[in-house]
């Protein structure tokens, strides 16, 4: 390392500035104005570094590697940081990316510096000396070639450090409403290169029918232009080397941005916008998702790659016998390709919309199975399904009508008129044998080429069939997220805390769902105080629920304000308000995600968790009288439940649910009717840890 270590970290109280640089120079993020920095020589918390994350405009995620893992972090991680400790003090390298097989770091000056990977394996090693000591001498007494050494030294290092788990570090990403500039990334170049890889091939292609066409009709073939062939051939296998790695970066790329975008969109649809469309509908989606995948991945490929062919085979038609007679039929084919996959458009959107309505129906059917099973007579449990399935097969039939016309007249129909232009050269006798074998090589390209074309078309109506469905995701990445104004020493809770008043004022609040004409909230003013237990009662469908989820911020109301220490929604930021208020929903809202049964204590929290949440949560089982089904299940908390795993009662569950609430350490709990299903004794240990725990506290129940 040219420069010397002191260079290269950066200490904890310029952590923002390191991350502002960091993100600045990849385009990303946004300046951050002043930041205050966190206590110096104290790890900044989670919470603190995502509200920085949030400030910087750019996604931070939290790693945690083994030591066996970090070749492989330093070499892909990047733009990242890492933390490194010297006398329990954290300090960071802030890694910019990897260039010729070495690492290129973000110096303290604010340049960029090129160090070996095993220098930036040492600093990171730094506090497991004594292990690093141990080997260096017991390497120390053997003799053997340097080489040897630094191979042998890293093994028994490998082997002993392997499972140390190394300090967390930081990964940047752009945000997922970044300009899309930075959300494409090197895709662009991709398809450059991809474009000029394949025109390269296609040139090559063309050259060798040219020759072996040359040859076969002046039926003679001299030794150099058989080798010019093979060299020519030869030529080729790079090509579709560098083509097809090409091709599969590309694939993975703008499928992992597709993926990328549409979670981001699910994740901003409103509860009620989820419940609206239905399981099924969302179920459809995934499943239309990966098509659009698949199909705008290949497609996009073929599209850059039939274009490359229709183009040069125009020009190579030109050169050739049949001249520009054959690019004139070449170019009406493509038009009439055109009309062909328009018809087919309107038939696959068809049978689109009549497969995702299946699936919809049938996913509906099997959540209501247990229902139908035992309410609806036997007679009627396949209603209505004949009609949807001949409907579908009749669309089908015209589907596979429009496909066959696609591929089959264009193809063929190419093949056919190229010739038939090609014979008033031939019956007339003054054709040569290079234009001869020009004209057949254009026209073998553009056979390959409307191969191309008629797979392409089908997969980009298929795609945009598919694509609609998922369009309101990918536009919902877009909305405008409420972004926390707080200062980023309150992130976090304590100064809150502290602040004296109410909680929560509520004035003159007033909703009204979508759907209906009068308001299920109507001037609604309320104050809830630190400390406050609050008994929430009233009729069934009296809005108890809805206020919850005002409260909560999973709604907004239409009319007044509702202040958390006397500061808006908008002030805190989405999902600042959620860390300071939240509510366990009624027990049919709520689920358990398959997983462990900590992690579904610990939802709420980062995972994977630390020992003292973990603790922590044990503890709370133990309150909850969750104590003994964590001992009968044969792996504790570790046990899988869910669906596939051990089945909770309907008791436990509701534990469960309140013990996730709780965990969530917020200012305000909020249990929505969570001990209706206890029995009395049960409930009353429920109550007494909920009363133990919550700061403040809101019960919602029926009189
Ligand atoms: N998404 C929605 N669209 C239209 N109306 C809704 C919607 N959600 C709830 N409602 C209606 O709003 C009213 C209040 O519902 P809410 O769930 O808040 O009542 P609740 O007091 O919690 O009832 P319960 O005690 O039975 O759970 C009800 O009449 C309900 O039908």
């Amino acid at each position: 390392m040219t420069r010397s270590n002191s260079d290269l970290l950066w200490p904890v109280e310029r952590l923002p500035d390191a991350l502002e640089q960091l993100a600045q120079r990849q385009g990303y993020g946004r300046a951050a104005g002043e930041i205050a920095p966190p206590a110096a020589a104290v790890e900044p918390s989670r919470v603190w570094m995502f509200a920085l994350g949030d400030r910087l405009g750019v996604e931070l995620e939290p790693i945690t590697p083994l030591y066996c893992e970090l070749p492989d972090v330093l070499e892909r991680a990047a733009p990242c940081i890492l933390q490194v400790r010297r006398d329990g003090v954290p300090s960071y390298l802030v890694l910019l990316g990897t260039r010729r097989g070495k690492l290129r770091l973000l110096a303290r000056d604010a340049t960029a510096v090129s160090v070996p990977t095993k220098s930036a394996l040492a600093l990171l090693r730094e506090e497991q000396e004594a292990t690093v000591a141990e080997v260096d001498q017991l390497l120390g007494g053997v003799e053997m070639s340097p080489r040897a050494r630094a191979h042998a030294r890293s093994q028994m290092l490998l082997q002993r450090l392997g499972q140390a788990q190394l300090r967390t570090g930081w990964i940047m990403r752009p945000r997922r409403t970044a300009s899309r500039r930075t959300l494409l990334g090197d895709i662009p170049s991709l398809v450059v290169g991809i474009l000029v890889s394949h025109t390269l091939l296609s040139l090559v292609l063309a050259a060798s029918f040219w020759l072996l066409g040359r040859a076969a009709l002046q039926a003679h073939l001299e030794t150099g232009w058989f080798l010019g062939w093979i060299a020519v051939i030869a030529c080729a296998i790079p090509l579709r080397m560098l083509e097809v790695w090409w091709q599969g970066v590309f694939s993975i790329r703008l499928g992992t941005l597709l993926k990328q975008q549409l979670l981001a969109g699910t994740l901003k649809l409103t509860p009620d916008e989820v419940r609206l469309d239905g399981i099924g509908r969302h179920f459809g989606r995934v499943a239309e998702a990966e098509v659009v995948e698949q199909l705008a991945v290949g497609g996009a490929l073929l599209a850059v790659l039939s274009v490359v062919d229709l183009v040069l085979a125009g020009v190579i038609l030109v050169l050739g016998a049949g001249g520009w007679l054959q690019a004139i039929v070449l170019v009406l084919l493509v038009v009439v390709a055109f009309v062909l996959a328009r018809r087919h458009y309107g038939v696959q959107r068809a049978w689109s919309g009549a497969r995702v309505e299946i699936t919809h129906d049938l996913l509906e059917r099997m959540l209501g199975h247990r229902t139908r099973l035992a309410q609806l007579p036997l007679e009627r449990w396949h209603d209505g399904e004949d009609v949807r399935l001949s409907s579908y097969s009749e669309i089908s039939k015209v589907m596979d009508r429009r496909t066959m016309q696609l591929t089959a007249l264009l193809r063929d129909g190419w093949l056919v008129l190229a010739l038939l232009t090609l014979l008033p050269t031939f019956s007339s006798g003054t054709a040569n044998a290079s234009a001869l074998a020009v004209a057949v090589g254009g026209i073998l390209l553009a056979l390959r080429a409307f191969d191309e074309v008629s797979v392409f078309f089908q997969q980009v109506s298929q795609a945009a069939v598919s694509f609609e469905q998922i369009r309101d995701l990918l536009l919902a990445v877009g909305r405008p997220e409420l972004e926390s104004k707080v200062p980023l020493e309150m992130e976090g809770g304590k100064p809150t805390d502290a602040a004296g008043g109410n909680l929560i004022e509520a004035r003159g609040v007033t909703f009204r769902h979508d759907a209906r004409t009068r308001p299920v909230l109507e001037n609604c003013s309320f104050q809830i105080a630190q400390g406050d237990r609050i008994l929430l009662e009233g009729p069934s469908g009296g809005g108890k629920s809805t206020l919850v989820s005002l409260l909560t911020g999973m709604r907004t109301p239409q009319g007044g304000v509702m202040l958390l220490h006397a500061l808006d929604r908008a002030t805190f930021g989405s999902s600042g308000w959620r860390k300071r208020i939240t509510a366990a929903p009624q027990f049919h809202e709520n689920h358990v995600l398959s997983g462990s049964f900590a992690y579904n204590l610990l939802l709420g929290r980062e995972w994977p968790t630390s020992p003292e949440l973990r603790t922590k949560a044990a503890a709370l089982c133990k309150e909850l009288g969750l104590d003994e089904l964590v001992a009968k299940m044969p792996a504790g908390l570790e046990e899988m439940i869910g669906e596939t795993g051990w089945q909770l009662s309907h008791g436990e569950k509701s534990r469960l649910y309140i013990a996730r609430t709780l965990l969530q350490g917020v200012e305000l709990v909020i249990l929505d009717e969570s001990f209706a299903s206890l029995d009395p004794e049960t409930m009353r240990v429920a109550q007494r840890c909920v009363l133990n725990h919550a700061k403040a506290l809101v019960v919602v129940s029926h009189p």
